[in-house]
């Protein structure tokens, strides 16, 4: 029995299945269905899943809202395929690229009886696979038959709890001093979560006392603004203050959280560029992704400090929600510290949205 996966190496298993294409059966309560994601999806695949029955598209509410369609299930929609619908026609429904160019996609009809719990699973499946937030359903008669007979992997919704939760324990895997220009006296851990998604490290400038408050900052990746110096947001330059800071004063732990784009990844950041564009705030073009504003876990933070040994920062943002966070899950921030870089011409409407919108103090 050891051998075999257990729920949360299935729930890795999955993620890895979805993002190659491949469907994954989802069981609960007597209810099967096989679930793919839209943006991986084959025509071969979209075909043979049409053969097994009628076929719904899972969206978000905040997607089918653009859309126009009725989301019936709260934050998710379950949209009917038509039975004429190809790739091309469920593409232009997950991925706003091209909604300007083509608006109309309606009459797009929901449904409303039965459950939305697989529809639900499968969204936040490919949500943590980093894929875009749609996916395509099918009922099975008996999926753990379906699973074996077709080698595909078979996740109970209960394996999905740590997903819906986002609380997957981390552990730390290695470290080493990391002599750096802002802090020669630094060290970098990593730690690895148990769900198999990215890891994350905490640079730990110099020794801080662990019985008093930190100064700490929760950096979430950015590979535009990290590594290429982007000019359309503040990252760069605050990665580089909050560690020159913790350099001259001798001390600090700056974790940096993958959580590319907010938590949607690389390849959907730069589809939200992209609507941003065509005109559109930073908030907007997520929504019009079916995200949310910010699908961040920021309880990965206050998990990483623990197992370094602080309870208490003295936390370098801007960001009340990250503040609220910290408390939240047993960090006290005892002071914020301000940390306003960086701001230029082309990222000035940037930090105006979000001080307007995700309430960020200027
Ligand atoms: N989805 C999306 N993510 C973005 C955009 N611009 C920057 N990001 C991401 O936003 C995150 C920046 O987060 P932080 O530096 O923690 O900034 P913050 O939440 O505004 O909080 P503080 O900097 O602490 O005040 C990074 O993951 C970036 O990749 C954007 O237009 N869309
Ligand atoms: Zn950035």
């Amino acid at each position: 029995m050891s051998l075999m996966p257990t729920m949360i190496e299935l729930l890795a298993r999955a993620r890895v299945d979805l993002r190659m294409g491949l469907p994954v059966v989802l069981i609960e309560e007597g209810q099967a269905a096989l679930a793919i994601a839209a943006e991986s999806l084959s025509q071969d695949r979209l075909s043979e899943m049409q053969a097994l029955g009628e076929v719904t598209l899972a969206l978000t509410a905040r997607r089918a809202e653009t859309l126009k369609a009725r989301a019936y299930d709260g934050d998710t929609a379950r949209i009917h395929l038509p039975d004429a619908a190809d790739l091309g026609w469920i593409q232009a429904l997950a991925d706003p690229a091209d909604d300007l160019k083509a608006p109309m996609k309606g009459p797009l009809v929901s449904a409303r009886e039965g459950s939305a719990t697989l529809h639900r699973l499968a969204i936040a499946l490919v949500k943590s696979a980093r894929l875009l937030p749609a996916a395509l359903l099918v009922p099975l008669e008996s999926g753990a038959q379906f699973a074996v007979s077709h080698g595909l992997t078979l996740l109970p919704q209960a394996a999905a709890e740590p997903l819906m939760s986002q609380s997957s324990p981390l552990h730390a895997v290695a470290a080493a001093r990391l002599p750096m220009q802002a802090a020669e006296a630094g060290r970098l851990h990593v730690f690895r979560p148990e769900d198999g998604a990215e890891e994350h490290y905490a640079i730990e400038v110099g020794r801080p006392d662990r019985h008093q408050p930190v100064l700490a900052r929760l950096h979430s990746a950015c590979f535009t603004g990290d590594v290429l110096g982007s000019l359309k947001c503040d990252c760069g330059p605050q990665l580089n203050a909050a560690l020159a800071q913790m350099g001259a004063t001798g001390s600090g732990v700056l974790l940096y959280l993958n959580q590319e784009g907010r938590g949607i990844g690389l390849a959907n950041k730069m589809r939200a560029y992209s609507l941003q564009d065509q005109g559109f705030d930073t908030v907007e073009a997520n929504h019009r992704l079916g995200f949310e504003d910010d699908e961040r876990d920021f309880r990965l933070g206050s998990a990483i400090l623990k197992e370094l040994g602080f309870s208490q920062v003295r936390l370098l943002t801007n960001n009340p929600n990250k503040i609220a966070m910290m408390e939240k899950t047993g960090i006290k921030v005892t002071e914020r510290v301000a940390l306003k870089v960086g701001e230029n011409a082309f990222n000035a409407q940037y930090l105006a949205t979000k001080a307007a919108k995700s309430g960020h103090m200027l």
